[in-house]
């Protein structure tokens, strides 16, 4: 049962009290521009598995969707005019999430006791002693990425003090840096969802010098565009490669291992035109190779879920897990929106105005970060041409596969590394949003390579935003001041546009 209203203006900033009973949920979304303040008067609360503290303000905006959850009841008084605002107690999927974490949670416990040489509860175990490693799959507006969240979430809620580590192989989405971007972090903490424009939360990439409470720092790798299907090779290069480094990091520290690994994927992996399949086959092996999946969820597809059981039924679980009703379809204008708003806001940060005759109180939160950590300050640097060397893999007029004929494959240009010269007109570089490669390890100069670029992980995101051509210089937007001499960044498809 749903229980819709239609929002009157004039009432709009009046708060407003919502009692939920046990295992419904507020949902609501914002359009441009609009700012939303809830507050938790009574139970518990929850935004895709973050708890909403009670009593603080948490404000949302950047055209945020999401759902206030509650699993025993709750009263929440809602502040500002969302352009839909409704409860629902159709909320079949966050009971199926709620029994995945438990399941989850017996296989951390049992990888954490077999490291240590403790022994397996429960007795001889019939489940291994491997943590989760699942992988989530589903079509367009499945809520893939909601699914990501509340799993994650219940883990770094959980008192065992688990540190899952969240994957987002959507370049689509950008995860924690930019569009174009694929990621990787450990979740110490519950991921918030103030705005779409974070839609993992905030992390220290883009401003590591504040938000205080955000000890995010995740590995990131570019894979420079939006489209899976434009360089299908290079995702599956640059997939491997993240895998490789989430595992460095659990050689590291054996013990972070148990916690798991969670990934979400771009709906393009899931569904799309049949001359696309074997390329969707593909980079689903690869996110399998590269995680070391042990759990397939599919979400609310019979196809892919009987694809997937017959393709690694024999090597691995495959779940099927319904679509929540509260999914919202995303159009193409909205997510060309979102994609520039996100990296706005990887430069600038957020900034929003509160609703109308609401006062913001010191410990008000967004994302769980205060307000005043919200505006960064990006700088501004002029460079020489022969300072920054900036690549670009594959051939400059590469066709999206889709646009290939039947049957026809790529060459191996797609994936060389090609030198751009600034200072040829129209070498494409102003507005360019650019990679920047961390500095390869230190060792053999013998064991550099002609495509290192390609599996070098990104240190942060630059835009070139005016290029003297006659001067031979360059004006580069970074997140904070950078020396750029000797550097090396990546140019891919994604541009910068002024807002
Ligand atoms: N129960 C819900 N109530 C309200 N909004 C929701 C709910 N679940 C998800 N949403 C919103 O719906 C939108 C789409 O969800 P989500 O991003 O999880 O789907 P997805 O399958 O990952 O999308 P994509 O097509 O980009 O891969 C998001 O804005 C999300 O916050």
């Amino acid at each position: 049962m749903s229980d819709h209203m239609d929002v009157a203006d004039d009432a709009a900033f009046e708060p407003k009290v919502w009692d939920l009973g046990p295992e419904t949920e507020y949902r609501f979304e914002l359009d441009p521009g609009m700012c939303l303040v809830i507050v938790v008067l009574r139970g518990n609360a929850e935004i895709f598995g973050a708890e909403l503290v009670e009593g603080k303000q948490h404000v949302f905006a950047g055209e945020c969707k999401a759902a206030v959850y509650t699993w025993k009841g709750c009263s929440i008084e809602v502040t500002g005019r969302p352009s839909t605002e409704y409860t629902s107690d159709e909320t079949l999927p966050m009971t199926a999430y709620a029994n995945l974490h438990i399941a989850f949670e017996q296989m951390r416990v049992k990888a954490l006791a077999h490291l240590r040489g403790s022994p397996i509860p429960d007795g001889p175990s019939r489940v291994t002693s491997e943590s989760p490693r699942v992988l989530v799959l589903g079509p367009e507006n499945s809520g893939k990425t909601s699914a990501c969240k509340v799993l994650v979430n219940y883990a770094a809620r959980s008192r065992m003090g688990w540190v899952p580590v969240l994957v987002n192989t959507d370049p689509r989405e950008g995860g924690w840096a930019v569009p174009g971007a694929i990621t990787a972090a450990p979740v110490a903490a519950p991921i918030t969802t103030p705005s779409a424009s974070l839609p993992l939360g905030a992390a220290a990439s883009s401003a590591p010098t504040i938000n205080p409470s955000n000890a995010l720092l995740p590995l990131v790798y570019c894979y420079g565009h939006t489209d899976v299907q434009r360089n299908h090779l290079l995702l599956d290069r640059v997939i491997r490669n993240l895998g490789a480094s989430v595992g460095d990091r659990f050689e590291a520290n054996p013990e972070a291992r148990s916690s798991g690994v969670v990934v979400d994927t771009p709906s393009t992996f899931a569904a799309g035109p049949a001359n696309t399949a074997s390329v969707r086959s593909k980079l689903i092996r690869a996110c399998v190779d590269a995680f070391k999946i042990n759990v397939i969820l599919v979400i609310g597809h019979e196809k892919l879920n009987i694809e997937m059981q017959r393709t690694y039924g024999s090597q691995l679980t495959v779940v099927k897990i319904p679509k929540s009703g509260g999914v919202v379809e995303l159009d193409p204008s909205y997510r060309d929106r979102i994609l520039n708003m996100q990296l706005h806001t990887y430069f600038y940060g957020e900034s929003f105005t509160p609703p109308p005759g609401l006062k913001l109180r010191s410990n008000a939160v967004y994302g769980g970060e205060a307000l005043s950590d919200l505006v960064l300050s990006p700088a501004s640097t002029t460079v020489g041409f022969e300072e920054l060397a900036v690549w670009q893999i594959g051939e400059k007029s590469l066709a999206p596969s889709s646009a290939l004929p039947v049957g026809a494959t790529r060459t191996v240009s797609e994936m060389q590394p090609i030198l751009i010269d600034p200072s040829k007109p129209g070498s494409g570089l102003l507005n360019a949003v650019l990679a920047l490669l961390a500095l390869p390890a230190d060792g053999d100069e013998r064991e550099r390579y002609d495509e290192e670029v390609l599996d070098l992980g990104v240190v942060g995101f630059l835009v070139v935003t005016a290029i003297d051509i006659p001067r031979r210089k360059m004006t580069i937007l970074s997140p904070s001041p950078m020396v750029f001499a000797g550097r090396t960044a990546i140019r891919g498809s994604v541009e910068w546009q002024e807002q």
